[in-house]
């Protein structure tokens, strides 16, 4: 730890360095004083190097090889931000457990726009009822891999929790033939892929003869970076546990 005037010097770690949101995360480093851009790693980089280098790390890449990243940072000591998207199941449990041993915070969307966003949802889903059907709809760029977006499962497990009840007990994806009907209280997704779009984010509340719109459209990958710069910041003084968004930003 290095002090800078008053304030103390934090090295941030990058992995998916060479990634458009490593290039984002360099930028968002390069504005604030008091932030150290520690170096970064992409496939087959040596990721003790970069452990041993940095105060915290930040993890925009892939799903890949996420479980065992989890494991050195948590040997290490060193907390770490997962934004990486598309994760399954087993890369939650992994997450668990490395929350064990270090401050985690997983999030699929890193922007304070985004998280108000879900905030709001939250509160519509509760006030609402389930006589108002739920769509959630997300386009991104053609180079995106994933889908339903991250920030699309952000939104749904916010409206799911303002209903009390479970996402994957109720989300609706990948409609296409004979769907049959929409269930009552699902959760529906929709996914746009196409051009540069950052990224653009819509739920829908239907009801009979009216309808809620609530929107969030990114114009550049910059929100995400410096969300996540100040969330890593945040999350080096934090005692072992998982997190998300809504803490650092004391949203709940
Ligand atoms: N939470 C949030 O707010 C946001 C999340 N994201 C998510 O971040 C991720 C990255 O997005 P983006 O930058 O656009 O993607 P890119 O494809 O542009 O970059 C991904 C980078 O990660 C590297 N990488 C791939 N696999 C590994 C690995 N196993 N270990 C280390 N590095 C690896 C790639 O390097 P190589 O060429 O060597 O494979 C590449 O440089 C996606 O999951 C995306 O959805 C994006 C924006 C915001
Ligand atoms: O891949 C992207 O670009 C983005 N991914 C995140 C997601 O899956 O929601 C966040 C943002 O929308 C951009």
């Amino acid at each position: 730890m290095t002090n800078v005037g008053w304030e103390v010097m934090t090295s941030i770690g990058i992995i998916g360095s060479q990634g458009r949101m490593g290039h984002a995360l360099v930028g968002a480093i390069g504005e604030q004083e008091d932030l150290r851009h520690a170096g970064g790693v992409d496939q087959d980089d040596d990721f003790a190097a970069l452990l041993a280098h940095s105060d915290v790390l930040v993890d925009f890449s892939s799903p890949d090889g996420l479980s065992q990243r989890l494991d050195l940072c948590a040997e290490a000591g060193k907390p770490v931000l997962v934004g990486t998207t598309g994760l399954e199941p087993a890369h939650h449990l992994s997450i668990d457990a490395a929350a064990q041993a270090i401050a985690v915070l997983q999030t699929g969307n890193t922007s304070l726009g985004v998280n108000m966003l879900a905030a709001l949802v939250k509160e519509a889903a509760t006030r609402l009822g389930d006589d108002w059907d739920i769509e959630i709809v997300e386009m991104h760029h053609r180079h995106k891999v994933d889908a339903p977006s991250g920030t699309a499962l952000l939104l749904g497990e916010a409206a799911a929790k303002g209903r009390n009840v479970t996402l994957a007990d109720q989300s609706e994806r990948g409609r296409d033939g004979q769907t049959g009907a929409r269930q009552k209280g699902a959760i529906g997704f929709a996914s746009l892929r196409g051009g540069s779009v950052a990224g653009d984010h819509q739920v829908i509340f239907a009801a009979d003869e009216e309808r809620i719109e609530l929107g969030h459209r990114a114009e550049n990958r910059m929100i995400f970076a410096r969300g996540a710069i100040k969330a890593a910041q945040w999350l080096r003084g934090q005692p072992a546990g998982r997190y998300d968004m809504t803490d650092m930003l004391g949203l709940d």
